[in-house]
């Protein structure tokens, strides 16, 4: 079994190679910084270090790695014969790495069955905006493209650090894992693998995962960056910082068990598990990683307009989210190329201009003048 895994980084190797290469399958890493690629095409192991509770270190082992720019042709190959396609590249990315997929469809053999494509990055319905891209970039000379692959939505759930200089190829990552996956497109020919767990309704999970992981993460990134502290660690053991936070889970918390349907009890035991992960001080996780990208995460459907507009149309009016979503507008992280951007779109455009290129949100909606606020308040210090 082969599995072609777009994207050789923190959740690549940490993750979801790790649990492929542990269902059996031979990975082939595909990515397009070119010292990693060397560094992986030359290894033949590199270890996992899970830390926190019950620390433990496993191998990888078995994998090859080729470079998607510069050796696109071998990619293309290698995803004709493959199994599983998957990608942790950031839902941007999609769209760089679908016409080799799409190329390694066309050239695939009549006799093997569908290829199965799960995409694994923090977003709603990724694969379904690769399958989109996918078919952008389809010539329909080579057949129908449903006949050849089958793609699958997913939840990924793994804090995994930025890694340490001189680390090599080494991965540091929490002890908890989850990779929850669409059973449905599989029509009972869904791929083993034993790490992940496969769900007949995938959206609930999804939401959860992004509207209190990743919503309560990039909280604790920009309060804490608003304090001037460096690790998420820091920002969760500021009972300032910490008190904001679970205020901000309090909020997507009522959204979820409304909307889902999960139990009240259940819901909060899950916010537990997850502030104690963030609170995790094995994990040298820090501010600027998990803040990284404000534009994607100021983004419609993302953790914070996501979850605060659905609370607005049922006439719920968010407090702690804004307070998040005020703290995200004052990321000035000058290594963000998007916290630039933001910072320029700040300058350039009015506040009302802000919100709908940011947000996406109209003027109609009963959040937009609760976030035009925000803008101007933000734009009123200069
Ligand atoms: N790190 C985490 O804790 C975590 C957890 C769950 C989900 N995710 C999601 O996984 C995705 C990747 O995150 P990450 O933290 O591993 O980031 P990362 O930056 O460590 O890894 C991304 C990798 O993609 C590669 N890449 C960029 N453009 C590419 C292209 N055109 N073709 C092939 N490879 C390309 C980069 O070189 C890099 O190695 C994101 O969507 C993120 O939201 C991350
Ligand atoms: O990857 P992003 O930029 O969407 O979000 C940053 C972190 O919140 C994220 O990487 C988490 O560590 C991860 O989603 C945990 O499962």
């Amino acid at each position: 079994m082969k599995a072609v895994h777009f994207g050789a980084g923190n959740i690549g190797r940490g993750f979801v190679g790790l649990l492929l290469h542990e269902a059996g399958y031979e990975v082939v890493f595909a990515d397009v910084a070119d010292a990693l690629i060397s560094q992986l095409a030359e290894a033949s192991s590199y270890d996992v270090h899970e830390v926190g509770e019950n620390p433990a270190v496993k191998t990888v082992e078995g994998f090859r790695a080729l470079n998607s720019a510069t050796q696109e042709a071998a990619v293309v190959e290698e995803i004709s014969t493959a199994d599983v396609v998957t990608t942790a590249v950031g839902p941007h990315i999609l769209k760089f790495v679908a016409p080799v997929i799409a190329r390694g469809l066309a050239a695939r053999p009549a006799e093997l069955p569908p290829l199965q494509i799960m995409a694994c990055e923090n977003a709603i319905n990724a694969t379904d905006l690769l399958h989109t891209e996918i078919r952008a970039a389809w010539d329909d000379s080579a057949g129908d493209l449903d006949a050849v692959a089958v793609f699958a939505n997913t939840a990924v759930d793994r804090i995994v650090p930025n890694q340490a200089p001189g680390q090599g190829l080494d991965v540091t990552v929490e002890t908890f894992f989850e990779w929850v996956i669409d059973r449905t497109p599989f029509k009972g020919n869904a791929p083993v693998i034993p790490g992940a767990t496969f769900v007949d309704e995938l959206g609930p999970y999804i939401e959860r995962k992004l509207f209190t992981v990743n919503t309560g993460h990039a909280s604790a990134a920009y309060f804490g960056y608003a304090a001037g502290l460096e690790k998420i660690s820091d920002a969760m053991a500021d009972p300032a910082v910490a008190a904001k936070v679970r205020a901000v889970l309090e909020e997507t918390k009522e959204l979820l068990v409304a909307k889902h349907g999960f139990v009240e009890a259940e819901q909060e035991a899950y916010v537990q598990k997850i502030l104690s992960r963030f609170t995790n001080p094995h994990l040298p996780d820090t501010v600027v990683r998990v803040g990284r990208a404000p534009l994607r995460k100021l983004g419609r459907h993302e953790r914070f307009v996501g979850p605060a507009a659905e609370l607005a149309e049922r006439g719920v009016t968010p407090v702690a989210l804004l307070e998040a979503m005020s703290a995200a507008l004052r990321f000035d992280d000058g290594a963000d190329d998007e916290a630039v951007e933001l910072a320029k779109l700040l300058s350039e455009l009015d506040a009302a201009a802000v919100v709908e290129r940011v947000t996406e949100l109209t003027p109609t909606h009963p959040l937009f003048p609760a976030v035009q606020k925000l803008v101007e308040d933000r734009q009123a210090e200069g």
